[in-house]
């Protein structure tokens, strides 16, 4: 978003806001050639360094695990989803978490259609962080501009736990975040994670269209108990 538009109204900053937030139609769409759907979304990860959000983008759209170098401004994912007859494209914002880059990240969440919050379980100092990112993203957007979902990650490491599951859940119930942990590393969740991101974006597409009817959502989107079998449930790019 313009930051100017910050210093707007609500009700105004809402019209300017409009034109930025929506999705974007693929040419198939504007030329209405296609009964298919396609849509194409921003979605950025946030938090502080080495929480996990690299390793997160990677094993989502490879599906492996490495040990990562910092990440230097920003890097850059895609990964198309399909539910039902649409298509999702998810751009996927890698953003630097070490703090010299903090100055710059509101460039690269300008725009975004979700965000993923993420922190380490194993480091209290992190889960504080990423309430502080949702306090700068409540400034940046209104309430239902973006999908919010905070992700406490490395959940292999259990055992050194500092942040509790339940305390993680009353904070993302009491603000309407999506919450999930998962593990990079072991593969657990992380599909999920992306899925109920693209499930609650269509949902709130379709919402949006003048003409909705209420549609059989239970029949597209995961089942997000189910272990993670990307293959089964998307297209991969
Ligand atoms: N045990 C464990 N280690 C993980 C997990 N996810 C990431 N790591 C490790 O944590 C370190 C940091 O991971 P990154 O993915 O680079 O973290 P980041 O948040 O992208 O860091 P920045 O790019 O500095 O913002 C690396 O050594 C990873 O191998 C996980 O789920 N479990």
């Amino acid at each position: 978003m313009d930051r100017s538009l910050s210093s707007l109204p609500p009700p105004r900053r809402k019209a300017m806001l409009k034109k930025n937030m929506a999705s974007r139609r693929t040419p198939q769409q504007e030329a209405g050639s296609s009964t298919e759907q396609t849509y194409v979304y921003k979605v950025v990860l946030l938090g502080t360094t080495a929480v996990g959000k690299s390793s997160l983008a990677f094993r989502y759209v490879k599906n492996d695990f490495r040990e990562s170098m910092p990440t230097v401004g920003c890097s850059f994912f895609t990964q198309l989803v399909c539910l039902e007859t649409t298509t999702m494209k998810l751009e996927i914002w890698d953003t630097a978490g070490q703090e010299k880059y903090q100055s710059v990240c509101h460039l690269y969440y300008r725009g975004a259609n979700a965000a993923l919050l993420v922190y380490d379980i194993t480091q209290k100092a992190t889960f504080a962080r990423a309430k502080l990112w949702l306090r700068e993203l409540e400034r940046e957007f209104l309430h239902d501009e973006i999908v919010i979902v905070l992700v406490g990650n490395k959940t292999d490491l259990a055992a050194q736990r500092e942040v509790p599951l339940e305390e993680a859940e009353e904070f993302a119930k009491s603000k309407s975040l999506i919450f999930m942990e998962t593990s990079a590393k072991s593969n657990h969740r992380v599909t999920e994670v992306f899925m109920a991101v693209a499930c609650e974006l269509l949902k709130r597409e379709r919402q949006k269209e003048p003409t909705h009817q209420p549609q059989p959502w239970k029949k597209s989107c995961v089942d997000l108990q189910e272990p993670s079998n990307p293959a089964k449930r998307c297209c991969r790019s």
